[in-house]
């Protein structure tokens, strides 16, 4: 299986889009093969000349070598996915021309692979560049059924190629037209899959993350708590800290609610260079914050907020009068063996609530860690 794996890498290569542009080389080779068995039927019947028949299959053969080269080296010839999917459909339709000179009463049956390639082009050409190349095979295959009948009209009676010819060109025209509207189809399905992971994308942050603090939300919080608490190692130690701002309605009070929403963007951008890389920072409600610290002994956590004390105090909040200080008021608890978070957090409401009636402006351990 994993030889088969290697194989494949060694043979596609491991870029997505490398890979889908030989897939479709690799089914035009299945057709080409299906194509160069049919004409040795034919040659074997006495229907084809064995020697024109063997030309074109080497010529066929070449051709799929050197695309699977050109596709296969692409990033040093750095040829757009169109350019090298039109001159493979080109070579097809000169394939399928070139086999209907050759196909003596079975040449009408060659030109269903030239409707067969202008399929494939909805696949990987634009609309346009379909129609161009349906056209291109009408005037090649109108050119080459008139030389036939022109120079040897005993095996090509003109009647029977301008009918052929007529037939085709409809069903060229008519296959270019659909194949057209299956590839616009095929692109506005691709955009809205686009603008649909986009939505997607904008609905995971806004689910996640506070609008106005850019914090994340206490719903992610929540989450992010469930996974810690079942990836807490026994003895690993974290902690919990719940954070108010103090006196923070005086602020909108005095100042206006903008000025209070600009104290609390302030204050997440001070608290959230104050941490640790592993600590993780939540909006909590309204001026409330609640801070994870994983793996942090219950003296790291405090040094935390310490410093974190010391950049909210120093913070420039713009609107706010000069020599107006903010501060806050934490309850520290350091998650015990077997609590839960949610038991730990009621811990660490309680200290927030000592440190409030303490005076604010203080950082509070949970009774359990009181030395
Ligand atoms: N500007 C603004 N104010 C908010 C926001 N969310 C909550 N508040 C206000 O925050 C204030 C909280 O007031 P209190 O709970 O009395 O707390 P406090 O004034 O900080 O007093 P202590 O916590 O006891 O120090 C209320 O006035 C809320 O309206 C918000 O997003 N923006």
């Amino acid at each position: 299986m994993n030889a088969l794996r290697r194989l494949a890498t060694l043979l596609y290569g491991a870029d997505p889009g490398l890979r889908r542009m030989l897939h479709y080389w690799a089914a035009t080779c299945i057709l080409y093969v299906i194509c160069i068995g049919l004409l040795m039927l034919q040659v074997e019947q006495g229907l084809s000349d064995p020697d024109a028949a063997h030309g074109l299959v080497a010529f066929g053969a070449c051709g799929a070598f050197a695309f699977y080269v050109l596709i296969r080296a692409n990033a040093v010839f750095k040829l757009a996915s169109d350019q090298l999917a039109v001159s493979q459909a080109a070579f097809s339709l000169i394939c399928a021309v070139w086999a209907y000179t050759i196909s003596g009463p079975l040449r009408a049956a060659m030109l269903t692979m030239a409707v067969v390639v202008i399929v494939f082009c909805m696949f990987a050409l634009r609309p346009r560049q379909t129609l161009m190349l349906s056209a291109a095979a009408i005037v090649g295959m109108g050119v080459t059924m008139w030389w036939l009948q022109a120079h040897d009209p005993v095996r090509f009676p003109p009647a029977t190629e301008f009918l052929t010819f007529g037939y085709l060109a409809g069903a060229l025209v008519s296959t270019a037209l659909l194949s057209g509207e299956m590839s616009k189809l095929r692109a506005r399905t691709k955009r809205q899959k686009a603008e649909l992971s986009d939505a997607l994308e904008t609905i995971k942050v806004l689910a996640t993350v506070d609008e106005l603090t850019s914090l994340i939300n206490r719903r992610h919080m929540n989450q992010v708590l469930e996974t810690e608490e079942r990836r807490h190692a026994p003895g690993a130690e974290a902690c919990i800290a719940l954070i108010d701002i103090d006196f923070f309605k005086q602020v909108n009070d005095r100042y206006g609610h903008a000025t209070g929403d600009a104290v609390l963007r302030c204050f997440s951008a001070a608290a959230r260079a104050s941490l640790r890389a592993n600590d993780v920072l939540a909006r909590w409600g309204g001026e409330e914050f609640l801070l994870m610290l994983p793996d942090a002994p219950v003296e790291d956590a405090r040094a935390v907020l310490e410093r974190m004390a010391e950049r909210v105090a120093a913070m420039v909040v713009p609107g706010l009068d000069d020599g107006q200080r903010i501060s806050f008021s934490a309850g520290l608890a350091r998650r015990r063996s077997g609590e839960s978070f949610a038991d730990a957090i009621n811990r660490a409401d309680k200290a927030l609530y000592q440190a409030k009636e303490a005076g604010r402006d203080r950082i509070v351990l949970a009774e359990a860690e009181v030395p």
